[in-house]
């Protein structure tokens, strides 16, 4: 590939997709001085509305159509949600790279309510992720927590028919379609554990693809790729489904990584969570993922192994 063949870039379709598709783009153009144009997709993750998304077959839903067409040369790139790129990608494909990080946190949206303490006593609470399900649980044991999805604009629309008291989202998302003014309050890092590589933008290409995985390393924000390493490491480690309401998220404090990690039980979701901080000073990816399976391990000696599935 030479520097003036156009890239084209595969994407969904939805606002958030076209977002951070776009902004990968302007960076392309900005940074690398390379032209690319985008090819937007529908994903069966993006079709399937009614069941939650570890019954239909987990997060790799969303990523599969893309790389298809990285494969049969329709596109070059695929940008995601990092958090939304299982653990292992499937032969043939690489993370090229992991871009700076927007606000990891989650975020409490409602119209009547100003953050999860003012709820009234059995509230209901939309989000399908298990991972956001059993931390409110473990908050607020008295919530009626009912499933919630689609894109961003439609989880806002049915909280404001109704449907909902308040519902938890990305922080990020919300940020990046200029919808900040949604959010009520941001739970704390500690309260609501983030899932690993929230807030993040990862871009595949095929492994094959060598001249330009070089051009896309100058992209790559160091400290957000190694905490992501590390935060993916403990999913990894722990069998890497999102069936799992796992939390992992990496600090930098100075030269150290600081990682915390959460998991609730699979099935029982009043179950009390496992937690686990681990901290270690991180300069290369090895050393990250290292860290990350550090606290897996811990999770494991707390009991971990009766929380997964069986
Ligand atoms: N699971 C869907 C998804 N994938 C990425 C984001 C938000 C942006 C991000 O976390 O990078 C969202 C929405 C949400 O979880 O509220």
């Amino acid at each position: 590939m030479t520097a003036s063949t156009p890239l084209i870039i595969a994407t969904r379709e939805s606002r958030l997709a076209l977002w951070q598709a776009e902004h990968v783009q302007a960076r392309l153009a900005d940074e690398l001085g390379l032209t690319a144009s985008l090819l937007g997709m529908t994903t069966r993750g993006d079709q399937i509305l009614d069941r939650t998304l570890s019954k239909i077959g987990g997060k790799g839903l969303f990523v599969k159509e893309l790389e298809a067409a990285l494969a049969e040369g329709r596109a070059q790139i695929a940008v995601h949600s990092l958090k939304d790129v299982p653990m292992e990608l499937p032969d043939g494909f690489m993370l090229a790279a992991v871009l700076e990080r927007e606000d990891p946190r989650d975020a409490f949206v409602a119209n009547d309510y100003a953050s999860l303490e003012e709820l009234p006593e059995g509230a209901v609470v939309g989000s399908s992720s298990l991972r956001r399900v059993t931390q409110l649980l473990s908050l607020r044991p008295d919530l009626r927590v009912e499933p919630l999805r689609g894109n961003l604009d439609t989880r806002l629309r049915k909280l404001d028919e109704g449907g909902y008291h308040a519902i938890v989202l990305a922080a990020a998302g919300l940020k990046r379609l200029g919808l900040g003014h949604r959010v009520r309050s941001l739970f704390d890092i500690g309260q609501m554990l983030p899932c690993a590589g929230q807030g993040a933008l990862g871009i595949e290409i095929r492994a094959d693809d060598e001249a330009l995985a070089q051009s896309l390393d100058r992209l790559v924000h160091r400290p957000t790729l190694l905490a992501c390493e590390a935060e993916r490491a403990v999913s990894r480690a722990l069998g890497g489904s999102c069936s799992l309401p796992l939390a992992a998220h990496g600090r930098w404090q100075g030269g150290t990584l600081c990682l915390d990690a959460a998991l609730g039980h699979a099935e029982a979701h009043a179950s009390p969570l496992l937690r686990a901080s681990v901290a270690g000073d991180v300069t290369d990816v090895q050393a990250a993922r290292a860290l990350g399976q550090q606290a897996a391990a811990r999770l494991r000696d707390l009991g971990a192994g009766s929380y997964l599935p069986g």
